[in-house]
């Protein structure tokens, strides 16, 4: 199983945590305790008793959490996805995967991201709550997320650490679908047929895909915030559906939206830094990212290749690669082009195509054998690549 995407994904979850923090801070604050007039009032409070630093306490542990968690969510649905268009595109593999395809593959790594026990940890706000609480208020109850996690298990046992997990799975199963849809949705909506996406694209994309997933998932994060405080206002829940009856009752529809406005605006900025540091990972490793699903190792500079000729010779993802300009079709059987491969972080910006299958080319070894003809007839030019062998 390829590791570079959970690689990937941890090091960029890293990133976007630090960047998202203070959203993070304001957003439970604000959904689990009632003291605050809204966001600025919230800010202020913040600011005014514990200085900058109060937006970042507690930190230590969601930075290694939250990493971890990303690497499940990348990981898993890269592979998922990989594992999907093998099997019912393997022509295909050129172009996007279908929308139904990425969504099944967010929603699997969305699933299984929620069901690690880490997430839930992560995510539990008596701990982010209580570490961030202001001074002069009596003292929290837990040091920190890991004191809470091993209070809880001490008090509860091992299902305590799982209150609200039901809550989490109905939150992030969809909504993880709906981000990578929005983001691959967009990044194949900006970028040129046959390119990597630029990195405005990708910082556009991954912002927009944050905020689609938090647009769906923020009725939910507050269920589960609700479940895993144990109730608010002295008020435990006997279970999600009572959670969601008595909060309707007690504060109308509207308290299912709390903390949507700093989800959306915490969104953007992270899941933006997100997705570049990915997808950049991913390139200067030598992965290209486009199509999705479909990984383009990383060759060293200007090897020739003379591809065998194959009945499954399909084009497929791999790096940039270009051939005699006036290599027509007359001239096809006479002189089979040799290809000029280049490692695809020489070759950024020059124009890419993706003319052998990845899978393929394990196989390959310089001259061995020759392309025909029609292993070439819908080949694009490539534009800008103008070094012939
Ligand atoms: C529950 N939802 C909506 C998500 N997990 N969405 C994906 C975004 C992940 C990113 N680390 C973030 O915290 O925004």
């Amino acid at each position: 199983m390829p590791v570079e995407e959970f690689v990937a994904g941890w090091i960029s979850g890293a990133l976007g945590l630090v960047m998202g923090y203070p959203f993070d801070t304001l957003k439970v604050r604000l959904q689990t305790q009632n003291t605050y007039r809204g966001i600025t009032d919230c800010m202020a409070k913040i600011y005014h008793h514990e200085s900058i630093l109060g937006f970042f306490k507690g930190m230590s542990f969601p930075i290694a959490s939250i990493a971890l968690v990303n690497s499940i969510l990348f990981g898993v649905y890269s592979n998922t996805l990989q594992v999907l268009t093998a099997t019912s595109h393997q022509d295909q593999r050129a172009q996007l995967p279908s929308y139904t395809h990425i969504f099944i593959a967010g929603c699997t790594g969305g699933f299984l991201q929620a069901s690690s026990v880490l997430s839930n940890v992560e995510a539990l706000p008596p701990a982010k709550s209580e570490s961030r609480v202001q001074p002069g208020s009596p003292p929290p109850k837990y040091r920190g997320p890991v004191h809470c996690a091993a209070t809880i298990f001490q008090e509860e046992g091992p299902r305590g650490l799982f209150r609200g997990s039901g809550a989490l799975m109905l939150r992030d199963t969809p909504t993880l679908g709906f981000y990578f849809v929005t983001y691959e949705g967009l990044c194949h909506q900006y970028t040129p047929a046959g390119q990597q996406p630029s990195s405005t694209t990708v910082l556009v994309a991954g912002g927009f895909a944050g905020i689609a997933s938090w647009v769906t998932a923020t009725p939910f994060d507050v269920i589960k915030a609700r479940m895993q405080m144990g109730g608010v206002n002295q008020r435990a829940y006997k279970g999600m559906l009572d959670c969601i009856v008595t909060s309707f009752w007690q504060e109308g529809l509207g308290v299912f939206f709390r903390g949507f406005t700093i989800n959306s605006a915490r969104a953007f900025p992270v899941n933006a830094v997100t997705f570049l540091c990915y997808e950049y990972l991913l390139r200067v490793w030598g992965y290209s990212h486009r199509p999705p699903g479909c990984r383009c190792p990383s060759l060293p500079l200007n090897s020739t290749l003379f591809p065998a000729s194959s009945p499954s010779f399909s084009r497929s993802c791999f790096p940039v690669l270009s051939w005699p300009s006036d290599y027509s079709a007359a001239s096809q059987t006479a002189a089979p082009p040799s290809l000029l491969l280049a490692s695809s972080a020489e070759k950024r910006g020059k124009g890419y195509a993706w003319p052998l299958d990845a899978t393929y080319y394990s196989t390959l070894q310089p001259g061995f054998g020759l392309p025909s003809a029609s292993d070439f007839k819908d080949v694009p030019e490539i534009e800008g690549a103008s070094e012939d062998p």
